[in-house]
């Protein structure tokens, strides 16, 4: 099994090309099964989660067709799936137990076919993560659904879903996306009340309104969606990933280097920007660059509670930890989305760091120096917050366990390498 080695060694400089995000490609390919007419997409990033996805379209029938010389080259980073000749409505256990995104077909599968049978999908290691508000959505559309054998079986009534005024009962990113793909395609008028805001929403919503639904209101709590009989082919440009971004923007401030990250969308950052100059940092945006310095300086501790967007991702929440680890002071973290987001600390408290967890609230106190050793990675942002701290230890700290890390951060020793960064993959 392959692990990462990373050795402490000074400041990071230099630019970084941001890919295309994680959570916004694979709700959009999902999207592609809306329409027969081929969907392009470009800027995809080369993620072990793309290649599920394209497995699971894969066994709906679609075809997925890529470049494998220009795939996960940036920008131009093209797939184009062509769901003409989808001929199964079901998402095996398998594959929808090894990325939970896969329930997203669970919309657009009803709302173009009619039915579709997803495997649940589990729990995982940030919590249960269950998909009630998926399925709550479905049937406010119209849709039957049951549960059976570990299967959302779900069939329209008539022969297609009709709009409804659906309230989410929490905020949910997934829950949203599958109602809204849902929608486009019903009959008549939808509106989504609590929806949730993410820039990786807007995203999709701005795909199927260029595959010609007809959708306003993204990127507030109310979405209206007035239903069309058929989508048709498109081009999309997949959003900046702006976890990944402030991934490496929190490398940049834990090793007090200095970088700039190039195709990044700063305005979908705000909080996070927000508390790397709260950390010390001097941030400074330009156009789809951000800049960020630190003069040299130790980070300063931060508190950091998640929210929905446009607060605080939960997303960013183990990165920042792993800053107030080695940051002037103490930090109080408050995990408002997962109830099990806090597999990292034991980890990281092997590096060395002051961590005090009491329910969803950690105390940092942070300390001159963390010491290398062995780690764990137990799940995607976790395994970076391991990587972050290992770029500033003592020493040479092992990763094990970064099949995670794969799902969602494409070549990051590649790219922590070219920044000066001591990383590399070892078998
Ligand atoms: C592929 C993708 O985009 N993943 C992101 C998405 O996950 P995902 O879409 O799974 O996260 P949600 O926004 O749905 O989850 C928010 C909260 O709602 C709960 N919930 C959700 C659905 C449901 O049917 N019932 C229920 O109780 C969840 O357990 C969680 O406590 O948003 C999360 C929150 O920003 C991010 O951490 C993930 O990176
Ligand atoms: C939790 C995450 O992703 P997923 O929903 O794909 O598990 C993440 O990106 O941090």
């Amino acid at each position: 099994m392959q692990k990462i080695l990373v050795t402490g060694n000074g400041p990071l400089h230099g630019e970084v090309l941001i890919s295309g995000a994680k959570n916004a490609v694979l709700p959009i390919l999902c999207a592609t099964l809306l329409t027969d007419e081929p969907v392009t997409l470009r800027n995809v990033p080369n993620l072990h989660d793309v290649k599920t996805t394209k497995k699971v379209l894969e066994g709906l029938g679609a075809t997925v067709s890529y470049d494998p010389e220009r795939f996960g080259s940036g920008p131009d980073s093209e797939v184009t799936v062509n769901a003409s000749t989808v001929n199964s409505h079901v998402a095996p256990y398998e594959l929808v137990k090894t990325m939970r995104a896969s329930v997203l077909v669970l919309g657009p599968l009803l709302a173009r076919y009619g039915q579709a049978e997803v495997s649940l999908p589990g729990g995982c290691a940030i919590g249960s993560r269950p998909v009630d508000l998926h399925i709550k959505a479905m049937q406010s559309l119209g849709a039957d659904v049951t549960v059976e054998h570990g299967f959302i079986k779900a069939k329209t009534r008539g022969d297609r879903l009709k709009g409804a005024h659906h309230t989410f009962e929490i905020v949910s990113v997934g829950a949203t996306e599958n109602a809204l793909m849902a929608a486009v395609l019903a009959e008549g008028t939808t509106v989504l009340d609590n929806s949730a805001m993410e820039p990786e929403i807007v995203d999709l919503a701005d795909c199927l309104i260029a595959m010609g639904a007809n959708i306003f209101g993204h990127g507030t709590p109310r979405i209206e969606i007035h239903g069309v009989e058929r989508l048709h082919a498109a081009t999309h440009d997949v959003v900046a990933d702006r976890i990944e971004c402030g991934t490496f923007l929190v490398a940049a401030a834990m090793s007090r280097g200095s970088i700039t990250t190039v195709n990044s969308r700063p305005e979908t950052m705000d909080a996070v920007l927000d508390k790397l100059r709260e950390a010390g940092a001097e941030v400074t945006v330009d156009g789809d660059r951000i800049h960020l310095d630190m003069r040299g300086k130790r980070p300063k501790a931060v508190d950091i509670t998640t929210a929905p967007h446009p607060a605080f991702p939960t997303d960013m929440q183990a990165q920042f930890m792993a800053l107030n680890c080695i940051a002037e002071g103490a930090g109080v973290i408050r995990e408002n989305i997962f109830e099990n987001r806090f597999m990292h600390v034991s980890e990281l408290q092997r590096l060395g760091a002051d961590i005090r967890v009491d329910g969803h609230t950690a105390i940092v106190r942070g300390v001159e120096q963390l010491s290398a050793a062995p780690v764990m990675a137990t799940d995607l942002r976790a395994s970076a917050s391991l990587i972050l701290a290992g770029l500033v230890a003592d020493g040479d700290t092992l990763v094990d366990r970064i099949y995670h890390l794969d799902r969602g951060y494409e070549n990051i020793e590649a790219k922590l390498s070219g920044l000066g960064a001591t990383i590399r993959r070892v078998d």
